[in-house]
């Protein structure tokens, strides 16, 4: 099963946000949605995950318009973790998770063991199983963000999409968070500012730039020095290595170094 835009314009207000974008997300896929802040990028996982419907053009999951789809139906498939999201519920971590399997329960089918299960997997797959008793207000930042991330997991998504994933995680949760995305038989789409993240573990790369998308492609396609002057205005080698994975080195000015 496929997501995909179609010529997709979406306007907040007067104002058009993302202009004619089409994209299709390709079947088990990791993708990297990059670009400068105010691109456009958060807008365009909301229309993907089916929480913002384009003004004009389609976005499809499966070929089926998904505005035309149950709110049920859709959180069957994709599991979107938003930025900043919160509560200021009294929740524990484990109903924090919980949450997840919603989409599975009804009075024919209630609560059970394999619910159970899911949830006591995505907490580990996150890392958080032995805080599952602890209370929402009194995580870290990354804490929460991995409970959100295990709360997406117990959905049992077809389409994992994450907006800006790693904010306020150390070094370690980041890399352990896209390996783990990686290694899911998931189709995964994530906004990222960390490029060299992009490229070390993203099979494409779409670049949003003032709210178009200006180019799709593999790490190495697209993670130029040209593109990088020309979206980000930012000047970096780009070194491949024996895998054929690229290293982006940025080039910081004589003033802006320290002790300068
Ligand atoms: N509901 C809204 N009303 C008005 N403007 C909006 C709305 N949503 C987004 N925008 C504007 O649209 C543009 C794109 O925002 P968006 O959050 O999609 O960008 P982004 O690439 O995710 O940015 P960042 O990297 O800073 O998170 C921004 O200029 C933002 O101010």
């Amino acid at each position: 099963m496929s997501l995909e835009l179609v010529d997709v314009t979406w306007m907040a207000g007067y104002r058009k946000i993302i202009h004619d974008v089409s994209l299709k997300v390709r079947p088990g896929e990791f993708l990297g949605l990059i670009g400068p802040n105010g691109s456009g990028k958060t807008s365009l996982m909301s229309i993907l995950a089916g929480v913002r419907r384009p003004l004009r053009g389609k976005a499809l999951m499966g070929g089926m318009e998904m505005h035309k789809m149950g709110r049920r139906k859709l959180a069957q498939n994709i599991g979107f973790v938003e930025q900043q999201a919160d509560t200021t519920d009294r929740l524990t971590v484990r109903e924090a998770v919980s949450l997840g399997r919603i989409p599975y329960l009804s009075l024919l089918s209630p609560w059970s063991s394999r619910d159970d299960e899911q949830v006591a997997r995505a907490l580990l797959d996150v890392d958080m199983a032995d805080m599952a008793g602890r209370y929402w207000q009194t995580l870290s930042g990354g804490e929460k963000q991995r409970v959100h991330i295990a709360r997406a997991l117990a959905q049992e998504p077809k389409f994992l999409l994450l907006d800006e994933p790693t904010n306020h995680l150390d070094v370690r949760h980041q890399l352990g968070l896209l390996e783990l995305v990686r290694a899911l038989k998931v189709t995964a789409v994530a906004a990222l500012h960390d490029l060299n993240h992009a490229a070390l573990f993203c099979d494409r790369i779409a670049v949003m730039s003032e709210g178009q998308l200006v180019a799709v492609g593999t790490p190495a396609e697209i993670l130029t020095p040209a593109l990088l002057q020309d979206v980000f205005g930012v000047t970096a080698v780009v070194e491949q290595d024996m895998q054929g994975k690229c290293h982006i080195r940025y080039a910081v000015s004589e003033k802006q170094m320290p002790g300068a």
